[in-house]
């Protein structure tokens, strides 16, 4: 009997240009999406070869990973790392579109695509970054690409790309107050592990997920790439449509695009070769307290026997509870968790409250729409009042490939998607949360419940 198709096949087959059995399939690309921390070996292969870049019409670039996110306003861009006057030449030659700092497009690239209405439903996008699924929020068949790849891309607009196999995941109920998607992915991430979605792509379906809104929805397709989901997607909704009205990209005739958009779902009867289901009710605010990102506990919780040498990294004791563990430092910011809903979150658990004494809170914002936004709203007046550092949009402390890093042996509670040994900093030691509960552990001066804050 022949099933239906997902949408994950229903893209791919729009897209799939060539296809042999046993091989990749050669798939048409929309949209390369190009960053200041992986494009410099793709360039330079193509000059090596003495190609050109096929659609520069079809490529965007954006400095995000290596640019300062403090004292940034009035610096010289030769006063930055070389690599973003490298993005911004390298450009200018191939005559793509670049959002270098100072231009108001600027912001992490899995941000500001969304935010441009470049990510639409159907389209396929591909990114040197592995957090490229988060586009996938929006029915886009998004995916992240190597060195060799971008190459690939830059000089036909297709890559060699091998299919996935479908998975589901089916969100039952809604989320509480205080708890957040992020909340939501770490448990399936505790629950499932880290290898969950290898080979396979990810449809998050259900109530649980057409109750978020896109920004939320951004942030579960952000951390499948943890799951090891090469592709991450949800259906397009209304919500999809209303979150793309008015964007700068957005098609000329929307009316009749959108009604297109929302054909891009799963047939009732697609099949899917793994099926995992969550409760969306049961989930309350998590942290992790290891070096991979399913290492992740409730609050409440304790940490578990085993692990020693995540254990040893993290200077944490089996069995001790994380709630109360003392933090140095607050970073609420990247591609996971730096839009404006999650600065709004934050900003409500921080109004009229001051940051506990020696506590340092960074918040860098993912765009400079979603700083301009926050300005706009009295967000960014509630972060200064209570003793936070206001960033310029980057990556920053996420991955710390701008320079900054926090201390050895330091405790960032971070609202990032990585908790690897040395991501934000040589023996920097990384929990992370939601942009709520980090918020309340900045207050706190030690991990703490966003809850009774919100309640207050
Ligand atoms: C620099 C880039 C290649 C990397 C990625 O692919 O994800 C970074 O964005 C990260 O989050 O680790
Ligand atoms: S914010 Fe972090 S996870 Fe996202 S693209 Fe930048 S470095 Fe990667």
């Amino acid at each position: 009997m022949s099933r239906g198709k997902s949408l994950y096949d229903k893209l791919w087959e729009a897209h799939v240009v060539e296809e042999r059995p046993g091989s990749p399939g050669l798939v048409y690309v929309d949209l390369h999406l190009l960053h200041d921390g992986t494009f410099s070996k793709a360039f330079s292969i193509l000059q090596g070869r003495g190609l050109s870049v096929r659609r520069p019409g079809r490529a965007v670039a954006v400095t995000d990973h290596c640019v300062p996110v403090a004292g940034r306003a009035d610096m010289p861009v030769d006063r930055m790392l070389p690599v973003v006057a490298g993005l911004l030449k390298v450009c200018a030659e191939h005559r793509i579109e670049v959002f270098g700092p100072g231009d108001a497009r600027q912001g992490i690239v899995h941000v500001i695509a969304p935010e441009l209405g470049l990510t639409q439903p159907g389209f396929s996008i591909i990114c040197g970054d592995s957090h490229t699924p988060t586009l996938g929020a929006f029915g886009t068949l998004a995916f992240a690409v190597g060195t060799t790849q971008i190459a690939h891309a830059l000089a036909s607009q297709c890559v060699l790309v091998d299919r996935l196999t479908n998975m589901r995941v089916t969100v039952t109920g809604r989320l509480a107050p205080g708890v957040t998607a992020k909340d939501l992915i770490l448990v399936l991430l505790a629950r499932h592990g880290v290898t969950a979605g290898k080979g396979h792509a990810v449809e998050f379906t259900g109530e649980g997920v057409t109750a978020l809104s896109m920004e939320e929805r951004m942030t579960l397709c952000n951390m499948a790439a943890e799951m090891g989901a090469k592709v991450a997607l949800i259906a397009p909704d209304a919500k999809t449509v209303d979150y793309l009205r008015g964007t700068a990209h957005a098609p000329a005739a929307f009316d009749a695009a959108a009604e297109d958009w929302l054909r891009w779902r799963s047939d009732p009867d697609a099949g899917f070769d793994r099926d995992l289901t969550i409760s969306a009710d049961a989930v309350t605010p998590m942290v992790t307290w290891g070096t991979s990102p399913d290492t992740a506990l409730p609050l409440d919780g304790r940490v578990p026997e085993g692990g020693a040498e995540a254990l040893t990294y993290m200077g944490l004791t089996a069995g001790q509870a994380i709630e109360g563990q003392a933090v140095g430092r607050v970073f609420i910011g990247s591609c996971t968790n730096a839009r404006i809903e999650d600065l709004r979150l934050a900003a409500r658990v921080l109004a009229g409250r001051q940051v506990s004494p020696g506590m340092m809170l960074q918040v860098v914002p993912g765009s400079v729409a979603v700083r301009a936004q926050a300005e706009a709203e009295g967000i960014a007046e509630v972060f200064r009042r209570a003793g936070a550092q206001w960033g310029e949009p980057g990556c920053g402390l996420c991955v710390c490939m701008n320079g900054e890093a926090a201390e050895a042996g330091e405790f960032v509670a971070s609202t990032s998607n990585r908790n690897f040994p040395g991501r934000q900093g040589r023996g920097a030691r990384t929990l992370l949360m939601s942009p709520a509960t980090a918020a309340a552990t900045a207050i706190a001066g030690c991990v703490a419940d966003p809850r009774p804050y919100l309640e207050a």
